[in-house]
C-alpha cells in the first residue's frame, strides 16, 4: 500500500538515553493522523526529529519515507524537505528582522508563483487562519503581533510550503474560540486539497481529544517514549486500552 509517510522504529536519544523508543506508524494520503500523550511523553520530539529540528545534541534513527521514497533521518537537519512543520513555539520558525510578508512569499515564490500571485496567496492563506486584515500583517514584523496572532501566521506559513506532509505541534492551545475553529479548517483543508498534486497528510499532536477527533480519525497514544495504544479515534474513545488513554477519555468527558 501506498503511504504519504511512513516511520519505522523511530528512536531519538541523548546521551544514549532514548526520548523516543522504536516509534512506528504510517499515514495515508489525505489521512491525518492524532498524535496523543502526557505532557513529556515524546510527541514533540518525533515532530522535530521528522522536520530535522532536534535540538543539539540529539540523535534520531530508523526508517523513513516520504511518499514511498526514503530519507535518512540523520541528515533531516540539512534536508528537511517533503514536511512542513509548525512548532509549539512560532518565534522559532519566524526571522524578526524580516516583513511577514516576505517570509510568507519566500516558499510561495520557490514554488514558482510571481510575485503577484505570491502575495494574493500569502493574503488567502491568512484569511484561511483567521486574518481578516491580511495586508496589515503582510507590512508586519513579528514583533509586533500577538502569541495567537503569531501562531496562526506560522500555521499560513507552513501551508504556503505545499508539502507532502504536515506536522502539526498542538497549534491551537493559543489561540481563542474562533481562531482555533478558523484553523481546524484551514488544515482540514490542507489534507483534502491537491496543493501538492496528490492529496496531502497530517500528523496532528495534541492533549485535546476533542480537538483530535474534529480533525483525524485515527490516533496515536504515547507514554514514556512509546506508542502505548492505537486506533481509530472512536474505538480508543469506546475502548480504551491503556490506562492513559482510559484517563484521557474520561478527563475528556468530564
Ligand atoms: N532539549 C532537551 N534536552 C533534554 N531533554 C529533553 C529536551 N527536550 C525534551 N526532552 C525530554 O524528552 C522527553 C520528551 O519530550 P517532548 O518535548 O517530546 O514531550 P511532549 O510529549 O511533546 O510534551 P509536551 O506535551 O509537554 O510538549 C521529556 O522527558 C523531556 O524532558
Amino acid at each position: 500500500m501506498h503511504h504519504a509517510l511512513l516511520v519505522h522504529e523511530l528512536s531519538v536519544s541523548l546521551r544514549g538515553r532514548a526520548l523516543v523508543d522504536k516509534v512506528s506508524f504510517t499515514i495515508a494520503p489525505g489521512e491525518s493522523l492524532a498524535l496523543l500523550g502526557a505532557s513529556g511523553s515524546g510527541k514533540s520530539l518525533t515532530a522535530a526529529a521528522l522536520a530535522g529540528h532536534l535540538p543539539a545534541g540529539m540523535h534520531a534513527t530508523g526508517r523513513l519515507e516520504i511518499d514511498g521514497n526514503e530519507t535518512d533521518l540523520g541528515e533531516r537537519r540539512i534536508t528537511g524537505t517533503g514536511i512542513a512543520a509548525i512548532h509549539q513555539d512560532p518565534l522559532k520558525a519566524l526571522n524578526p528582522l524580516v516583513r511577514l510578508g516576505k517570509q510568507l512569499g519566500i516558499p510561495l515564490r520557490s514554488a514558482g508563483l510571481t510575485p503577484r500571485e505570491a502575495r494574493s496567496e500569502a493574503a488567502r492563506l491568512l484569511l484561511s487562519v483567521g486574518f481578516q486584515d491580511g495586508g496589515r500583517i503582510l507590512s508586519s514584523f513579528s514583533g509586533e503581533l500577538s502569541g495567537g496572532q503569531l501562531q496562526r501566521v506560522c500555521i499560513a506559513l507552513a501551508l504556503a510550503c505545499r508539502s507532502r506532509v504536515l506536522v502539526a505541534d498542538e497549534p491551537t492551545t493559543a489561540l481563542d474560540v474562533l481562531s482555533q475553529s478558523a484553523v481546524l479548517d484551514a488544515l482540514a483543508g490542507f489534507t483534502g486539497s491537491s496543493a501538492t498534486g496528490s492529496s496531502s497528510a497530517m500528523l496532528f499532536i495534541t492533549h485535546d481529544l476533542a480537538v483530535a477527533s474534529a480533525l483525524c480519525t485515527r490516533a496515536l497514544v504515547m507514554k514514556s517514549g512509546r506508542i502505548v495504544d492505537e486506533g481509530s479515534v472512536e474505538s480508543l474513545m469506546r475502548h480504551p486500552r491503556h490506562d492513559y488513554t482510559k484517563r484521557l477519555v474520561e478527563a475528556a468527558q468530564a
